[in-house]
């Protein structure tokens, strides 16, 4: 059977195209800049090819030019030009692209650099424009030709005069709009944006006629404006240059413009890559935390360039949530971009960089953490929250990736410290890391359950961000060692056999007290016993479940409705002359014992820092024994 062809109705193709590829209209000069910048390309091809061009790259430039009066603008180029059979093919057939089948007959090389792929940009024009006029001469012809379209009704091709090779775009900008405006495509100021936001790195000069205020020859203060030929675009892109041409103060003068921060970036990262995937990426930690990093305002990413050219601003897979502070670039050519170039069309070679750039960030970090400690604690005040939170994230996923940077306040150093540093001062005798929970440095010191433990010469971690105690029960352990909690059932002391039967004896003597002080208490607390780690203070609480007093006093703060209860014992220092009156009051007054026992436990909330049930009841008991 004979094969039909598909029909497609053009007209009513071009008009879902213009009107469905792109969200902004803007890019239409991205797009034009990109053709011209490939037709030169292939002109600078030919003059590496042939030897008699007597063309040099010095020759070529894209210009713009806008009339605002006749409601023009025209980009214009000295590139390769297209000939009759070219106009009609490329611009007359949606879906070709000459710059592809350039690429791929020519194969990559690395003076050139083509954008163009899918034959559709050059029709982003239509969105802002109600006529297209395209006028061309082919390098090496004698005839230039006219190609006009409206972008509705078919296209019209003529002969026109043209004094040298290149092409001219011009474009007539729909007028303004109820909810558009197309004037601003005709302001120097919007045009000159638009290059650099998108162009600023094509690698040939883009020129314009600007309008420039100056001082008036011969005068002191009269200015006149004075018409101006400016280079708009870069060209050279920072991160494709040597970093040995790049001085610190160009890195961070780049930073400061591009990501508008004020202060100096803490770190730059500038890696060139080549390989399964080739790109250049230059990246940076900001030396403060934006000032809305912490909520939901901030958004993460990287910009993402292909060839000079940007595609996304903001490409969020290219960073893990807990680096999501790295502000700075990507730059590769092995992006399988989709039609529009707003998107990338499947992501393996975007997560294979994601993949290195993450490791390349650990890595600066971590030797930052060690050969500039004090800069390292800087960015971690600023940024080691979100670290934390990233130890959290999914069950401890990360765990690997994080825990060699995330620092805690160390007892014994007064200072923050890593966990292999902590590790690597442990005691013979230490079986786990230890940890105290609280809302300061100075309130954690203050905690009696730390006592014992320091009286042993053992460090502590101080844990003073809510999100502490939960990522580290997602670690679970470090190096092997297991973290416990200053207020856990269990610190693992090791004990003499006399120690134990000294320990059970004395228990055991106060067996009834302690079981008439758990009547009293009722379910508040779920035992009442000696206490291994008192030293001087009478009192503390400790917590025998899954669930720490901190963590129930950070979950019962959130805001919901469902509250959550940590199972306390009450502890009593052995050593203690409060013992001996409690234990006389429990022989000659139950009443009194009772009222103790009640002064004693909410002590020990008070000293936790968790709030009393009745206060005015704990300060009558108070005045009562006053009196
Ligand atoms: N200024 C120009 N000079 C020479 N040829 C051009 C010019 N502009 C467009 N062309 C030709 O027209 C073709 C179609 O252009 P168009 O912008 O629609 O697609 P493209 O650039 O190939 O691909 P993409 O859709 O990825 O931009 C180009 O491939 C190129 O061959």
């Amino acid at each position: 059977m004979a094969k039909k062809q598909f029909k497609a109705e053009s007209k009513r193709l071009l008009d879902l195209m213009i009107h469905s590829i792109y969200t902004h209209k803007e890019i239409f000069l991205r797009e034009l800049i990109s053709n011209a910048s490939d037709a030169i390309d292939k002109l600078y091809y030919r003059s590496l090819t042939e030897n008699n061009t007597g063309l040099s790259r010095e020759d070529f430039e894209i210009r713009l030019d806008i009339n605002s009066e006749e409601r023009i603008l025209t980009i214009s180029d000295n590139g390769i030009g297209m000939t009759r059979e070219e106009l009609e093919s490329n611009l007359g057939t949606i879906a070709r692209s000459g710059s592809l089948a350039f690429k791929k007959e020519k194969e990559a090389k690395d003076e050139i650099d083509i954008i163009g792929q899918f034959g559709v940009g050059f029709y982003s024009s239509f969105m802002v424009s109600s006529n297209v006029t395209v006028i061309s001469k082919a390098y090496g012809e004698e005839q230039a030709y006219m190609w006009e379209s409206t972008g509705s009704d078919g296209y019209t091709l003529t002969e026109c005069d043209k004094p040298n090779y290149g092409t001219e775009i011009i474009l007539k900008i729909k007028e303004n709009h109820e909810d558009e405006n197309y004037d601003e495509f005709l302001q120097e100021y919007k045009i000159r944006g638009l290059v650099k936001k998108y162009s600023d790195y094509i690698r040939y000069p883009i020129k314009m006629n600007t309008q420039q205020r100056k001082l008036k020859e011969g005068t002191e203060d009269e200015y006149e404006t004075v018409i101006e030929d400016q280079t708009l675009n870069s060209m050279v892109p920072i991160w494709r240059k040597n970093k040995n041409e790049i001085s610190t103060e160009e890195y961070h003068h780049f930073y400061q413009e591009k990501f508008y921060d004020f202060s100096d970036p803490a770190k730059v990262i500038h890696t060139n890559v080549e390989g399964v995937s080739t790109y250049n990426a230059l990246l940076y930690i900001p030396g403060k935390a934006p000032y809305n990093y912490y909520t939901k305002e901030y958004e993460k990413g990287l910009q993402l360039y292909s060839s000079g050219v940007l595609i996304m601003d903001k490409c969020a897979d290219l960073l893990p949530d807990y680096f999501s502070f790295v502000k700075g670039l990507v730059d590769s050519q092995d992006l399988s971009l989709n039609i529009s170039r707003e998107m990338l069309q499947h992501d393996r070679q975007l997560k294979a960089i994601a993949s290195r750039l993450e490791k390349k960030i650990k890595s600066e970090l971590l030797e930052m953490q060690k050969t500039e400690r004090e800069k390292y604690e800087d960015f971690f005040k600023n940024f080691g929250l979100q670290l934390k939170y990233g130890l959290y994230d999914r069950f401890g996923a990360n765990k690997e990736m994080l825990q060699d940077l995330v620092l805690f306040y160390s007892s014994t150093e007064n200072k923050p410290v890593t966990l292999s540093e902590y590790v690597s001062r442990m005691k013979l005798d230490q079986k786990y890391i230890y940890y105290a929970c609280g809302d300061s440095v100075e309130r954690i010191e203050r905690l009696p359950q730390t006592e014992m433990l320091k009286d042993k010469g053992f460090e502590i971690l101080y844990f003073t961000d809510d999100i502490d105690e939960f990522a580290i029960r997602m670690l679970h352990e470090f190096d092997g060692k297991e973290f416990r909690s200053v207020s856990s059932d269990d610190l693992g002391f090791e004990e003499s056999e006399t120690d134990k039967e000294a320990a059970r004896k004395e228990a055991e003597d106060y067996q009834d007290m302690f079981a008439f002080m758990k009547e009293t208490l009722g379910d508040k607390v779920s035992e009442v016993r000696l206490s291994q780690r008192l030293k001087t203070h009478p009192v503390c609480l400790a917590s025998s479940g899954g669930l720490s007093i901190e963590m129930e006093k950070i979950l019962n703060a959130m805001p919901n409705d469902e509250k959550v209860k940590a199972e306390k014992v009450l502890e009593i220092n052995a050593g203690h002359q409060v013992l001996q009156a409690l234990k006389k009051a429990y022989e000659s007054d139950k009443e009194k014992a009772g009222k103790y026992t009640e002064l004693l436990y909410n002590q020990a909330l008070l000293i936790e820092g968790v709030p009393i049930e009745d206060p005015v009841a704990f300060s009558n008991a108070i005045c009562d024994l006053i009196i």
